[in-house]
């Protein structure tokens, strides 16, 4: 190309010949020529003989190709300024940092000024929803609710591509993209979402400390909250991406509303609090021991296992990963890989592992305990492993081998505390719970008359403050102050400290005609009174109490025809 002649053309032509531009999209002809070789060889006899004029084309197409170049160009150029000049930091969806940034940005400026964002609706916890906005009635007035019009205001989020935010006198680039995984055969593999962090300058420590932040913020707002994660879905554990499902919270359960001995509680909470010390782990590890604790805790239903588990999670602020062995979603082989994948201190929880249809084995028989420690490397029982070996190759099924393997195999998380419930401790294989697997058992038992007395009492007192408590005592006694009966001599000393939380009347909210109803100690006791010792559980006296949540007097008056009703119900049965 010569550029003389490019040069030449652009001066204005001064020729009345000359035919300059005629409209603004068209390039004056003298230029295009200038560009194009040979363009007025082609161009004249065309519109000389067809009457065509292709400079509007030619002119179009240099457009085109002058914006396509200029793109590439600024494209290649952004790249290197950014691979040059800024840092990065790489999130994948399915890691928790991604929904601590991300609920950090959805109350950030960003989700409000920027122009791209992705709406979602909000599912807020029960108790958040009390914020709906509905017309609101005194409770007990007889109003019928209607939710029709309850609406959630929506969240909003940044939405996929580039966003710019500056935060702590910072700029940063928040950018939001599908990473996709091809064959080489060029078809889509799997999909999976990521979120990029970017600064400016050659450290990330910027953006290091912007994930801290997020992490802090999103522990904040989960305070008084117990994580909890369930095996992920089968089809993202097969992909590889992930063996645990993403957290789901749910408010903590004071561990003084779980009615068992004081005592006992207590005992339990040392045990695992010295447990969990960091010399703990030291001690274990000079003594050559593997560092694992677990816990069995059994008992007939309704008599607070899972509740127990839960309230010493919400005590010690760690997660549960529960996992129900009973709904056949597992394999010997996942469960092995899960217990790989727990983190240093979390609380795995197995319930009613006796309905899991674990085959308990005969006397003499013995396990083939492929990867533990102390595995017996024996082929074990016929029956039992011909048993299990169906099992492991028809469906996804743990055995009992495998459920061993995975609880003490060589992999196995130190840390970890093991708790499992079961309602038939009896059908129970000896293997499962010896020492080592299973280091305290708590039996759990029909409710006792000051059990009773404790849950009556709760039932009609103030709320329950959820905030932490920072010692034993104080976790185990911040409310058990009501109870009597079989308290021992401490407890009493705590119930003389707590006197004054003690509510002396009867709650506010008890309708008029019980007012002059006696105190709510008094009722209790006599409500207690009507029940012989562990005859009903806990949650058979919750629940007939929730029907008379208002009225404790009301509850002692219905009590006896109750009582007759379930016992009557259960001499049926
Ligand atoms: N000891 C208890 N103290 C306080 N509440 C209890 C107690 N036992 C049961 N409840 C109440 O009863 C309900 C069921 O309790 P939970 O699920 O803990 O029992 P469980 O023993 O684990 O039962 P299952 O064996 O059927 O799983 C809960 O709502 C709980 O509040």
């Amino acid at each position: 190309m010569d550029f003389h002649d490019v040069f030449s053309a652009v001066k204005p032509a001064e020729s009345p010949d000359s035919k300059a531009t005629t409209n603004i999209t068209q390039i004056p002809a003298n230029i295009v020529g200038a560009l194009v070789p040979g363009y007025s060889t082609i161009a004249k006899p065309l519109s000389e003989y067809l009457g065509l004029d292709i400079s509007l084309l030619v002119s179009g197409s240099l457009l085109i190709f002058g914006l396509i170049t200029t793109g590439t160009f600024w494209k290649k150029a952004s790249v290197h300024f950014e691979t040059l000049f800024t840092s990065i930091v790489i999130i994948n969806s399915d890691d928790d940092i991604y929904n601590h940034v991300m609920e950090w940005l959805v109350e950030q400026p960003i989700s409000k000024n920027s122009r791209s964002l992705m709406a979602r609706t909000t599912r807020g916890q029960t108790y958040d929803l009390e914020n709906w906005c509905y017309e609101k009635h005194e409770l007990n007035s007889g109003h019928l609710l209607n939710f029709r019009n309850a609406k959630v205001a929506p969240s909003f989020q940044p939405y996929f591509g580039n966003h710019i935010f500056r935060h702590r006198g910072r700029y940063f680039v928040f950018s939001r993209e599908f990473r996709h995984q091809t064959s080489v055969f060029g078809s889509l593999l799997s999909q999976d979402e990521i979120i990029k962090l970017r600064c400016y300058g050659w450290s990330t420590r910027p953006i290091k400390d912007l994930i801290r932040e997020c992490g802090d913020h999103y522990s904040d707002t989960r305070k008084s909250c117990t994580d909890v994660r369930r095996p992920a879905h089968v089809e993202i554990r097969n992909k590889g991406r992930a063996l645990w499902g993403k957290k789901t919270t749910s408010l903590s359960r004071p561990i003084g509303t779980v009615v068992l001995d004081h005592k006992c509680k207590e005992d339990l909470l040392r045990d695992i609090n010295n447990y969990l010390h960091p010399d703990t782990s030291k001690w274990y590890a000079n003594h050559g021991i593997p560092y694992r604790r677990g816990y069995l805790f059994h008992g007939p239903p309704g008599t607070g296992k899972s509740s127990l588990a839960w309230a010493i999670a919400g005590v010690f602020g760690l997660e549960i990963y529960l996992i129900s062995l009973a709904q056949g979603m597992l394999s010997d082989d996942d469960l092995h890989l899960m217990f790989t994948d727990l983190p240093r201190r979390c609380i795995v929880l197995l319930e009613d592992i006796d309905s899991a249809g674990l085959a308990k084995r005969q006397k003499g028989d013995k396990i083939h305990d492929l990867g533990s420690e102390d595995a017996v490397a024996e082929i074990g029982s016929e029956t039992t492993e011909t048993l299990n070996q169906e099992h492991r190759t028809t469906s996804r099924v743990i055995t009992l081998s495998g459920l061993l393997n995975a609880i003490d195999g060589v992999a196995s998380h130190e840390g970890r505390i093991l708790i499992m419930t079961s309602n038939f401790p009896d059908r129970l294989d000896e293997a499962l719970i010896r020492p080592g697997r299973i280091d305290v058992q708590v039996a759990f038992k029909n409710a006792t008359r000051p059990q009773i007395h404790e849950i009556f009492v709760r039932m009609y007192s103030p709320d329950i403050s959820t905030k932490p408590a920072s010692n034993i005592r104080q976790a185990v006694h911040k409310l058990d102050c009501h109870s009597t009966g079989d308290s021992t001599p401490s407890d009493k000393a705590t119930s003389e400290i707590n006197k004054e939380e003690t509510p002396a009347i009867l709650p506010q909210s008890i309708p008029a005609a019980s007012s002059a109803a006696p105190k709510l100690e008094e009722i209790a006791t006599e409500f207690a009174n009507l029940f012989d010792e562990e005859t009903f559980t806990p949650a058979e006296i919750q629940g007939f109490l929730l029907t008379k949540k208002e009225d404790p007097v009301e509850a002692l008056k219905e009590g006896p025809a109750w009582k007759d009703q379930v016992l009557k119900t259960r001499r049926l049965q």
